[in-house]
């Protein structure tokens, strides 16, 4: 087991108000841990800070690069240093170029992440090698069929899984999703529950996500990290977290299920 990101006692106010509350956690890369919480409990505050968009009040973001031992401080690092150094994000909105097919889009973020990379061993890698990485992408999320598909034409549940393909362009070390499955239908749901487990079981990174669908989250996580009000209220096994009466509480108090 070994700790992949870290954050020591991180901190965010907005004026008065604490969105993160002194926020110690260290996810293992031999888990898929879920974060969850309430309506407000601080949760896309949370990963705003692990990517480098919001900067902390206080409190240290570390983080393991590439396949060093030393875990590095990334607390001041822009987004674009964060994806860099191995932290990936697919975001809740969708973020791709409509216009692109599903291929040129992963070019495009296989492309862009090459072009970040200054050592030496990326600048000797040709285009085959960047083509042949773009049609592992495709492959190991399912896309391969639609590959030449224009994404303004695909289901929302196929934009989805486009979203996480780019995220994988970057070949991260840890694998943030926000709310995979919102959104979709539950035929969608059940397909990518199904591929996080097998990107999870294929690939090195490791998965950290945020989900409303309490369903998902219970046949998914390995761990689960309940926030609220900012802090971290409850931490364990799916079982466990979810028979804590604290856990039911936070629920049952805001507008949220
Ligand atoms: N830019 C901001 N300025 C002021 N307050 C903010 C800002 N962003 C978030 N907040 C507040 O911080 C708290 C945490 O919000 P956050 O969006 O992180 O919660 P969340 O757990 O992601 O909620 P949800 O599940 O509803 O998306 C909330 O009280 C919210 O109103």
């Amino acid at each position: 087991m070994t700790t992949v990101l870290k954050t020591d006692d991180l901190r965010k106010q907005f004026g008065e108000l604490t969105a993160v509350d002194n926020v110690s956690i260290e996810i293992d890369d031999d888990k898929i841990t879920s974060i969850i919480g309430p309506n407000g409990a601080g949760k896309t505050t949370f990963y705003n800070l692990l990517t480098g968009v919001l900067q902390p009040t206080g409190g240290s973001i570390w983080l393991r690069s590439g396949d060093q031992n030393e875990l590095t401080d990334v607390t001041d690092a822009e987004p674009h240093e964060v994806a860099q150094a191995g932290l990936s994000r697919s975001y809740q909105i969708t973020n791709i170029f409509e216009g692109l097919t599903v291929r040129e889009n992963v070019r495009v973020a296989r492309i862009s992440h090459e072009g970040t990379r200054l050592d030496f061993r990326s600048r000797a890698t040709g285009d085959e090698s960047v083509e042949a990485d773009i049609e592992e992408i495709l492959e190991l999320t399912g896309l391969t069929d639609i590959a030449d598909t224009p994404c303004d034409t695909l289901s929302h549940g196929e934009k989805r899984t486009v979203e996480i393909a780019l995220a994988l362009a970057i070949e991260p070390n840890v694998f943030l999703m926000d709310e995979p499955t919102a959104g979709m239908n539950p035929t969608e749901v059940t397909e990518i529950v199904s591929l996080i487990r097998e990107l999870d079981a294929d690939l090195d990174a490791t998965f950290v996500v945020t989900e409303h669908n309490m369903d998902v989250v219970t046949d998914i996580s390995d761990r689960i990290v309940v926030l609220a009000e900012g802090a971290i209220l409850a931490d364990g096994t799916p079982q466990d977290v979810l028979a804590d009466e604290r856990v039911t509480e936070a629920y049952l108090g805001s507008d949220s299920v």
